[in-house]
């Protein structure tokens, strides 16, 4: 698919998406928790469905009521032999300790950047767990035959938190007692505190976190209960919601809805770099309302919210000066190498990009040239190319443009109901 962004000011008001981070830990726990769960504001990217096939394969039903999803589980236990995660990082990396706790063989699959992508932790890790595991030399596909048997375990946390997020979950799922588990150089770790959040909602055993390099189950009496009921509401995401905070901060007057303030979503922080680069911006607990106003160089750590790279260097394309995001080294094993994609693409567009080992140097405000850029078959890329464009000089002709449905599949839909031109060519 190819969309062309014409330049464009912005006006109106729109509605975040659901975040996916939210809603695959919401499919996971649903599953490992039992019961009935109602999840409201369900999302529906590629991702998102990715984890609700998972979870019928491990046992559980999954039914559409009025907008909402309705999912049933006895607990997991496995139906299939295989699993398919996507193409989502956070699906495989959350499904395989959950999948190791049955005690047949099972395959773990994927597509896409997936399979490219590094998964040699299981190696490591799961043989100390009891499971057996093998790899295509650390890639997909993974077939591991369990059960997991929780135990003291020390994880290396630099590569991804999305390991550590699957055994909390597995550990508490099996009902672990008096184990730890420690970690060494944890990243992204607001998204620890979101999966510690989900657990806590779903009631399943939540361990102590201590200060982020040990998480200890003292024990618990949990199974999952077939007759328990709850609801979820899936957070509004941070993380789309940042291509539209940034649209509003360079394009247009805007409101945006749905982003909850307290949220632990890493990309949360999108908002200390908007305020540091002087953005109009007002901040209620309901909405955020955007402005543009002239922006200056701002200076930002991605190292545990690298998804915020790709908005980011959108926002310092339109600040004047040389801006300094720090956490390159995060960035290499994402849906692309994020670094070299944004160098190259930003590149097409007039935009200067260095990298100086962990950081990202982007020299701004001198005016954005619109292109032909391609998404490297990356959402983030894709967004980042179609913010830069609504005020670069020029048509911004995207390539690869679906690859929005990973995560936000109404991204074009909205910017467009904001007043963005644009065009879509079905390919
Ligand atoms: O847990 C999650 O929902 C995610 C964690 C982050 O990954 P890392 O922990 O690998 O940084 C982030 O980049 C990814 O998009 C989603
Ligand atoms: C890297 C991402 O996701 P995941 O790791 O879950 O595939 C992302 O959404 O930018």
């Amino acid at each position: 698919m190819i969309v062309t962004i014409q330049p464009s000011p912005l006006k109106g008001g729109i509605y975040a998406p659901a975040s996916k981070s939210s809603m695959q830990r919401a499919c996971a726990a649903a599953l490992a928790a039992g019961g009935t769960t109602t999840i409201k504001n369900p999302g529906s990217s590629n991702d998102d469905k990715a984890a609700l096939g998972v979870i019928r394969d491990l046992g559980a039903e999954v039914l559409q009521e009025d907008g909402e999803l309705v999912i049933k589980s006895a607990g997991i236990h496995a139906r299939e032999s295989s699993v398919f995660c996507g193409e989502s990082g956070l699906g495989i990396r959350m499904f395989t300790p959950l999948v190791a706790l049955n005690n047949k063989p099972i395959t773990i699959t994927g597509e896409g950047s997936l399979v490219t992508r590094p998964m040699d932790f299981f190696d490591t890790v799961l043989p100390l767990l009891g499971v057996e595991i093998r790899t295509n030399a650390g890639k997909l596909p993974l077939e591991v035959k369990g059960p997991l048997v929780p135990a003291d375990i020390t994880i290396d946390g630099s590569l991804s938190s999305q390991f550590l997020t699957g055994l909390l979950l597995a550990y508490a799922a099996s009902g672990a007692k008096d184990v730890s588990i420690h970690v060494t150089n944890l990243k992204s770790k607001p998204y620890v505190d979101l999966t510690l959040d989900v657990m806590k909602a779903f009631g399943l055993p939540v361990p102590e976190n201590r200060n982020y390099e040990s998480f200890y189950f003292p024990g618990s009496d949990f199974k999952p209960d077939p007759s328990s009921l709850r609801s979820y509401t899936v957070e509004g995401d941070w993380s789309g919601g940042a291509f539209l905070l940034v649209a509003g901060a360079i394009a247009g007057e805007i409101v945006v809805k749905g982003l909850d303030v307290f949220s632990t979503q890493a990309d949360k922080a999108i908002l200390q770099a908007l305020v540091s680069c002087g953005a109009g911006i007002s901040i209620e607990a309901e909405q955020i309302s955007l402005r543009p106003i002239p922006l200056k160089a701002f200076q930002f750590d991605a190292t545990d919210c690298p998804d915020l790279f790709p908005p980011l260097v959108a926002l310092a394309a339109y600040c004047k000066g040389t801006t300094v995001i720090e956490g390159v080294e995060r960035l290499t094993h994402k849906e692309s190498n994020r670094a070299l994609t944004l160098q190259a693409e930003f590149g097409k567009m007039g935009v200067p990009i260095e990298l100086q080992d962990n950081l990202m140097i982007i020299r701004g405000g001198e005016g954005v040239k619109g292109a032909p850029v391609h998404s490297h078959h990356d959402h983030r890329i894709a967004m980042a190319c179609a913010v830069a464009g609504l005020c670069a000089q020029g048509p911004t002709v995207i390539a690869g443009a679906e690859a929005i449905n990973k995560s936000y599949p109404d991204f074009y839909e909205h910017i467009s109901s904001l007043g963005a031109s644009l065009t879509i060519e079905q390919k």
